[in-house]
Parts: C-alpha cells; sequence; structure tokens
C-alpha cells in the first residue's frame, strides 16, 4: 500500500550543495497497517516457527548448550553484511588465541559482535528496558576494536551520515540531522516500550527494525546493532526465552531487496511489503535455526551414546563432549578448564574422542593442540553461504 512518506524532509546543505535529509514520524504508521488476510498468515506463521523455536530451550535439556554457537554463527552472517570475511572457524580460533584464516581485525570485529550482544542480555536481564542507553552501551562494545574505535563507540553521532554516495548531495538516502536526533530517539525508545499503545512484539520487532535505521543514530554499526536489536527485543517481550534465533542469513541473501523495502517504506510509506518480507524472514530463520537444532541434539545424543560404551573411561569423555558443545573448537587447556578435570584425565579422553571419530585434532603440535568437535562444526556451517563455511 502507498501513502505519504511517513515522516518530512528537510533542506540542508553542505558547501552550498543542497540536500534533503529525512526525519521519520514517529511510530506506529499512520494511517495504520493494511492488515491482509495475506500478511496476517505471514505473521501467524512466523509465529509459530518461533514458538516450535523457543520451545526447544524448555524440552531439550542440552539445548542451552546451542546457544554459545548460534549466537557466534549469527555474529559471522551479521557482520558478513557489513564485509568481514571471517568464518565461524576463524571466529571460534579467534576466541581461542589461535590464528584465524582472515585478518585478525576481521575476527576480531565479529567477537565484538558476540560480546555486544551479551552485553545487551545481560543489561535487559539486570532490568534496564530497551532504551537509547542499552544500545549505546552495546554500541560501545560492538566498535572496542580497532577500525571501530575512530568511529565514536557508545556514542549517538554528532554529525551527518548518509547512505549510498559519495556525499550528502548525492546520496541515496541521508538520515535526520544531528539536532533532530533527540527527538526522533526518545519517540523510538517510548515505542518499543509500548508508549503511547502495545504493539505486539513480531510487528513490533519489524517496525522498530526500520525506523531505526532510517534514524541512524550511530556513524557505524548501525545495521549490526539494529540486527541484534531484532533478537534482543524478542527476548525482551517474551517471545524467546534465549537469542537462538539469527535473522543475519535472510538478510544477507536478500541483501538488495532488504535495502529496497527500506527504501520503500521512506519513499512511498509501504510497511507492508517490508512487513512481509520481515515475517517470511523470521519464519525462514526460526525454521533453519530449529533444524540446526534437531540436528545437532541428535548428533550430541548418538554421540553420548557411542561414549557411554566406554566403560570406566566414558564419565569424564562425556564431560569433556558437554564442554566441546560449549566450545566446539578448543585447545585441550581451556577444556581443562571448561571440564573441570585435570590434564591428565581431559587428555586420555580426548584419546578416546579421536579414536571413536568424535573429535579431530587440527594442529597436529605436541603443545597447545586444537581440538574440534568435527561433525557439530560441519553441521552448524551447514546453512552458511560458502564464503562463511
Ligand atoms: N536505503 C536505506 N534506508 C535505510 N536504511 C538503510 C538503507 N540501506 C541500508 N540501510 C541500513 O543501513 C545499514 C548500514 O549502516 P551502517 O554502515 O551504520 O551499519 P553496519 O552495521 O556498520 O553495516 P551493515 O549493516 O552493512 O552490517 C544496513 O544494514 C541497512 O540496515
Amino acid at each position: 500500500m502507498h501513502r505519504p512518506p511517513p515522516g518530512q524532509y528537510v533542506t540542508l546543505s553542505t558547501a552550498d550543495e543542497p540536500y534533503q535529509a529525512f526525519v521519520p514520524a514517529p511510530l506506529p504508521p499512520v494511517p495504520p497497517l493494511a492488515w491482509t488476510p495475506a500478511l496476517r498468515r505471514r505473521f501467524d506463521d512466523a509465529l509459530v516457527a518461533l514458538g516450535r523455536l523457543d520451545a526447544i530451550t524448555a524440552l531439550l535439556p542440552n539445548a542451552a548448550l546451542l546457544l554459545y554457537s548460534f549466537v557466534r554463527k549469527e555474529a559471522v552472517l551479521s557482520s558478513q553484511i557489513e564485509g568481514t570475511q571471517s568464518s565461524l572457524a576463524d571466529l571460534l580460533l579467534f576466541e581461542i588465541d589461535e590464528q584465524p584464516g582472515v585478518p585478525l581485525d576481521d575476527a576480531h570485529e565479529v567477537s565484538r559482535y558476540v560480546a555486544a550482544l551479551e552485553r545487551g542480555l545481560a543489561l535487559l536481564r539486570g532490568g534496564l528496558p530497551l532504551c537509547s542507553r542499552l544500545l549505546c552501551e552495546m554500541h560501545a562494545v560492538l566498535l572496542d576494536h580497532p577500525r571501530g574505535r575512530g568511529k565514536a563507540p557508545g556514542e549517538i553521532r554528532s554529525s551527518a551520515v548518509w547512505i549510498g554516495g559519495s556525499r550528502p548531495g548525492n546520496a541515496a538516502f541521508v538520515p535526520p540531522p544531528v539536532d533532530a536526533l533527540p527527538a526522533c530517539i526518545a519517540a523510538f525508545e517510548r515505542f518499543l516500550n509500548d508508549d503511547p499503545e502495545a504493539t505486539s512484539p513480531l510487528l513490533k520487532a519489524a517496525l522498530a527494525h526500520v525506523q531505526f535505521q532510517t534514524i541512524h543514530p550511530f556513524l557505524d554499526g548501525n545495521g549490526r546493532i539494529g540486527r541484534l536489536l531484532i533478537v534482543l527485543q524478542l527476548v525482551a517481550d517474551g517471545v524467546l526465552r534465549e537469542p537462538l534465533l539469527y535473522p543475519s542469513l535472510f538478510f544477507k541473501t536478500h541483501r538488495s531487496l532488504y535495502y529496497e523495502l527500506l527504501n520503500e517504506v521512506r519513499l512511498r510509506g509501504d510497511w507492508e511489503r517490508w512487513l512481509d518480507f520481515f515475517a517470511e524472514g523470521v519464519q525462514a530463520s526460526a525454521a533453519q535455526a530449529l533444524v540446526t537444532a534437531h540436528a545437532l541434539l541428535a548428533l550430541v545424543n548418538a554421540d553420548r551414546d557411542r561414549i557411554a560404551t566406554l566403560g570406566r573411561a566414558a564419565s569424564s569423555a562425556l564431560v569433556v563432549h558437554q564442554a566441546l558443545q560449549r566450545q566446539p573448537l578448543a585447545t585441550s587447556t581451556a577444556l581443562v578448564k571448561a571440564a573441570g578435570l585435570t590434564a591428565a584425565t581431559v587428555n586420555k579422553s580426548l584419546g578416546h574422542l579421536s579414536a571413536l571419530g568424535i573429535v579431530a585434532e587440527l594442529t597436529q603440535r605436541q603443545r597447545g593442540r586444537v581440538f574440534s568437535y568435527r561433525r557439530y562444526v560441519e553441521l552448524l556451517n551447514a546453512d552458511l553461504p560458502p564464503a562463511a563455511a
């Protein structure tokens, strides 16, 4: 549906060149959304898929261990949209201080995405509502790496930004000027917290994502903070108990449509096409996460059964196996720490797990050996695009 642009253009200029910046009107959209039966259906399907995904955290005892890897997978994908080349294995290697196959900065940058999500979750669980303070704190963590430090980490921008083009005058889109930011952000915070009216969580996440990108409150990292906000908000609103959803694969796969639909909202007030795309993305991501979760849990259960045949050695090997689910690439030192067993016991267990074909040693070194829970990592990589595999 086409409407007038949901906001106002203001004319500004740099070096005598005029340009127009867009200041979005507060959410929710006016006039109200056109809920066609097809769009309702999309939202229903997405909510059902989210419910199924959420259920695994309650129903399956090992599901909490999935979180570690799922969060990292989302970090890799979201950061690839931004242009980093780090793969999941690179990130896991970086985290254990092993040299990844890509520039260290890339892996470092991706690791900050994981840390930013953890920071946001901790603040949320500590009682802070979704607000600009929380987003700024996450942003400070996200940009805490060599390339990010010059881009005002943790601060609302104090200069103009533009998207597409070499200057505001030839940009595809110029977000609100600095002096309009406080009012835009205050209205955005109110919307996230159901003021002036409650909005159902999935619709809120969809509308908020566009609004956040349109406001572009930071100098850099808006895409990643905006994608993190989707998952955080679903957690804040009780749709998911844990951030198990990774929507960035969908956005990455359909990146030009993603950008086009963000534009269509601003240019023509066409929220409905965006909502349809967003709900499809959430549904597809939740369904994919569920498939991956079941495959991982089936593998873990099958491997547990095989480990149980080890007899007396089984109990220590099961503890190491458990630690490997949290950290599917790990040094033996890290596994000693995680398992709470002696180095000798862990090394013996790793020997058993290698003999069973469950783990593989990657370095062929005597010291600082790195073990991979091979099939587990393969399954996590299964739906990643080739560049990330
Ligand atoms: N035409 C557009 N209108 C509004 N937002 C847009 C448009 N095109 C892109 N965007 C948003 O801007 C984000 C990029 O902003 P920014 O560079 O600050 O974020 P990033 O996290 O560093 O990069 P990326 O999103 O590419 O990972 C895109 O992810 C998208 O969400």
